[in-house]
């Protein structure tokens, strides 16, 4: 199918969820590049949030602390699917978010309810001021963020296939090790009273287990397309 001239295309707002390694931030930037729209990662803002938490001696076991604390960082959110930039009160975060430390703090955090009040208020303030339209890829966007989202994509895919892909990420690392810390993720975030990790009703749901990243950038592309032909 032939892509719509970005330019003249009406805005369209993509929400696309699902747990870690099912592919949401390599198929949200490439789906964004390809359409010219804006890219929104979610999860790097709840990381950049935690990373803020870690630095200045919060106490992560302790939610009322974290709540207090909510509102200080100042975070920032670049938009480029080509350049996904975040920074804290100034400083380019892009890569201490990623360390283990980070990752295995994030749900702790990401469970405080001021923490979501607040990201989420960022996250539709920088979805509506996107012109073009958005992809915005998270754990909530669909049931939450942006309810009235044009297309909603929920990814899944196997454990098994999960924990490969991020071992070979994270080069060497065990994929027994790398799958139990992703399922104890993936529960922390799916049982969490606030705006957990779920599908939304509407929502298309895309088994990734047994697609190359090109199947599912072209599947979701095509759905996308179909959208805005319809708007
Ligand atoms: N369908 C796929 N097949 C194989 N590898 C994939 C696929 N989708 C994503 N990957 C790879 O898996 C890893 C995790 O993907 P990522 O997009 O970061 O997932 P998520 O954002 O859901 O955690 C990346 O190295 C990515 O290149
Ligand atoms: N919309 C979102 C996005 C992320 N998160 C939290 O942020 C964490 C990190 O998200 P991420 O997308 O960077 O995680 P990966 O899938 O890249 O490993 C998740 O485990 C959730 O705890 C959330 O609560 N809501």
């Amino acid at each position: 199918m032939e892509s719509t001239d970005a330019r003249t295309a009406p805005a369209v707002i993509v929400a696309i969820d699902g747990p870690s390694g099912t592919g949401k931030s390599s198929t949200s930037k490439a789906v964004a590049a390809q359409l010219g729209l804006s890219y929104l990662d979610t999860g790097a803002q709840y990381r950049a949030i935690t990373w803020w938490m870690v630095n200045n001696g919060i106490d992560i076991a302790d939610p009322s602390s974290i709540a207090d604390a909510a509102g200080k960082p100042d975070i920032v959110s670049g938009t480029d699917p080509a350049a996904p930039a975040i920074t804290v009160d100034g400083t380019d975060v892009a890569g201490p978010i990623r360390t283990q430390e980070v990752t295995s703090k994030v749900s702790a955090v990401s469970a405080v309810p001021e923490v979501r009040a607040r990201i989420t208020e960022l996250q539709r303030s920088i979805a509506s001021a996107a012109v073009q339209g958005i992809v915005v890829e998270g754990r909530d966007i669909g049931t939450t963020v942006l309810p009235d989202a044009d297309l909603k994509i929920f990814l899944t895919a196997s454990p098994e296939a999960r924990a490969a892909r991020r071992s070979g990420e994270l080069k060497g690392a065990d994929v027994a090790a790398t799958r139990e810390a992703l399922i104890k993720r993936d529960t922390a975030d799916s049982t969490r009273k606030t705006s957990p990790l779920a599908k939304a009703a509407d929502a298309v749901e895309v088994d990734t287990s047994d697609l190359t990243l090109q199947q599912v950038i072209e599947c979701v592309v095509t759905l996308v397309e179909e959208k805005r032909a319809a708007k």
